[in-house]
């Protein structure tokens, strides 16, 4: 049963409770515990299911509070508080309330939640993403017994762990954690089986993974041994190898799912450790209300006492497999990724997300291949994008004298015009990078060497990348029907989505984004100002490893939904953008909007 209340107050909802408990003739007995989510708008879906998979296993109270505190100064000067009340149904033998907090009623969640907590039942505040810096210290947080965090959640985890670090308390947990559960009793029996002494241990997993660092924390803690953390390509935690007097103890998992444990003088056994849903993770976390302090050991251990090893031999090796494959489907009639589609909350977390998805990227090629070939993109998606790229965190990592960046199109106005991608692309960040110009390859403009004959700036354009595809080795793409030029494998290449489904400067329609000979064309009379534009060809952008298409915003629902269904590029171009190796779709929730289900799932 739902009951919706509009305006409404602790009192009232506690009232509808009732009600709706004895509409279903089921009284509030058998609840054990309320679990408080402070989420936003475009999370609480997700982190609701997972809470109600966990609450069958839990029943509890799930109260998910979202804020909402306005934008405009009269928004934030108003307090209004809606509610949605349901009981049964999805929720089982629980119940849940939705609380969305307005205006200035968003800076005081406690005060309204308090009145709603179940009497004498412990309390469990999880934040799926933004945690305050200080949980115990929060209003809300105050209130739980135990407070779950995430550090994978965030646009830097290793900082996060840091920040748990500083602000630990007991009754603290953190997803990133119950993430090692599995790890942990698997290394824990291993080593009550051997009863060898451990002398150093290695754990290698993805970067940016902080299960890796929690659990390579947690044996340096139990065990007083030097650990080292190594970078693998994933998913998640790939190995443990402990060095004892009688040999390596392994613990390898390649796929995400199924392990091997070596121990010296047994056989070899297979060990199920896939990775966890979200539900898992919490009701693992609902078991347990003490404080963990297995947990404060490990986190408060100190990250730079961690040794920090080299790329890992089987990421090489790996690395050196994914090339070889990729270059054989790169051969005319070579397989195109199908799409993979990831949705953010909104367009800021996009292109913060993207931007270090981008700068990890980066760095896989480089070490993959010593070099990396980006393609930017104009527009909105991509000026965010390069606007976020200057903030990330991550940016210092790579080495931006190996990153050769490209343009998948370019408007055909004189060098510097605000209008133009590359000029547009300077003030977000290349100005900021310590890029090698050389490698910084801009189109064309209206006003350089070929004057305004925008035929000969694509010509010249085409042959750049040709030598450069030349000097790229076999690992370079051919474009078009192989005699119509070559372009480097681009690791990433990026295309914003027009509200018409155009991508790069190929329009719906247009006879450029019909061209299979080329790789570059001129493109006249474009639909869009300016009309006088430069474009990669689709051969060309399909040459790409990874193409990755960015759409933020309403107006971009339609079209995402078009492309994403419909078969003929001629009349959807961004349909016919697809890398060999990927094809990523990066939308916010408002261009998700109109995404078929069959599409989304
Ligand atoms: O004109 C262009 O438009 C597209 C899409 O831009 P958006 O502002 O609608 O996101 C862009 O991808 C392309 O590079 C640019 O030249």
């Amino acid at each position: 049963m739902n009951i919706d209340l509009t305006d409404t107050t602790s009192g009232r909802i506690n009232a509808a409770l009732v009600r709706a408990r004895r509409a279903m003739g089921s009284p509030a007995v058998g609840m054990v515990l309320t679990l408080v989510i402070v989420t936003d708008e475009g999370s609480h879906y997700d982190a609701l299911k997972a809470a109600s998979d966990a609450s069958k296993e839990h029943p509890s109270r799930i109260l998910v509070v979202v804020r909402r505190p306005g934008r405009s100064p009269r928004d934030r000067a108003m307090a209004r508080l809606d509610a949605e009340v349901r009981v049964g149904g999805e929720t089982g033998t629980g119940e849940t309330v939705l609380l969305r907090l307005h205006g200035e009623l968003a800076n005081h969640a406690h005060s309204v939640v308090l009145p709603l907590l179940l009497p004498d039942a412990p309390v469990v505040l999880w934040w799926p993403a933004d945690p305050p810096e200080y949980p115990s210290k929060d209003p809300l947080g105050a209130l739980a017994q135990r407070r779950i965090t995430d550090a994978a959640e965030t646009e830097d985890p290793v900082a996060a762990l840091r920040g748990r670090a500083a602000s630990y308390a007991p009754g603290d947990t953190d997803l990133a954690w119950t993430r090692v559960t599995l790890w942990r009793s698997v290394l824990a029996a291993a080593l009550d089986q051997k009863q060898a002494r451990v002398t150093r241990a290695v754990v290698e997993g993805e970067e940016y993974n902080p299960s890796s660092e929690l659990l390579a924390l947690w044996l340096a803690d139990r065990l007083g041994v030097p650990v080292e953390r190594v970078l693998s390509g994933g998913p998640g935690i790939t190995a443990v190898r402990l060095a004892t007097e009688e040999g390596d103890i392994c613990l390898e998992r390649g796929d995400g799912s199924l392990a091997t444990l070596s121990v010296p003088g047994q056989p070899d056994r297979s060990v199920a450790l896939h990775r966890r849903s979200t539900a898992e993770l919490i009701a693992e976390e609902l078991r347990r209300l003490d404080p963990d302090e297995t947990y404060a050991g490990a986190v408060r251990f100190g990250l730079d006492r961690l040794v920090r090893g080299q790329v890992a031999q089987v990421e090489a090796v790996e690395a050196a497999q994914a090339q070889a494959q990729a270059e054989a489907a790169r051969a005319p009639g070579g397989e195109q990724a199908p799409p993979q589609i990831v949705v953010h909350p909104d367009k800021e977390r996009m292109a913060r997300a993207t931007a270090a998805r981008l700068i990890t990227a980066i760095v896989d090629a480089q070490a993959a291949r010593g070099r990396a070939h980006v393609a930017l993109t104009g527009g909105r998606g991509g000026n965010a994008l390069l606007a976020a790229l200057a903030q990330a965190p991550g940016r210092s990592g790579v080495d931006w004298s190996r990153v050769d960046l490209w343009w998948g199109d370019e408007r055909f106005l004189p060098e510097g015009d605000p209008d133009r991608n590359h000029t547009q692309a300077r003030e977000a960040v290349l100005d900021a990078l310590p890029l090698e110009p050389s490698r910084v390859h801009p189109m064309p403009a209206g006003d350089g060497p070929h004057g305004d004959d925008v035929d000969a700036a694509a010509e010249a354009y085409a042959a750049e990348l040709a030598a450069a595809a030349g000097e790229s080795g076999p690992g370079g793409g051919t474009g078009g029907d192989g005699t119509g030029g070559a372009v480097p494998a681009f690791d990433v290449l990026l295309l914003g989505l027009g509200p018409d489904t155009h991508v790069a400067s190929l329009f719906p329609g247009h006879p450029a984004v019909r061209e299979t000979g080329r790789t570059v064309v001129g493109v006249r009379r474009a639909p869009k100002p300016p009309p006088t534009r430069i474009s990669l060809t689709l051969p060309a952008l399909r040459a790409a490893r990874e193409v990755w298409l960015l759409a933020a915003g309403e107006d971009k629902a339609e079209a995402a939904a078009d492309a994403l269904t419909a078969g003929d590029p001629a009349r959807t171009p961004a349909a016919g953008a697809r890398g060999h190796e990927r094809t990523l779709w990066i939308l916010d929730e408002k261009a998700a909007a109109r995404l078929p289900e069959s599409v989304r799932s």
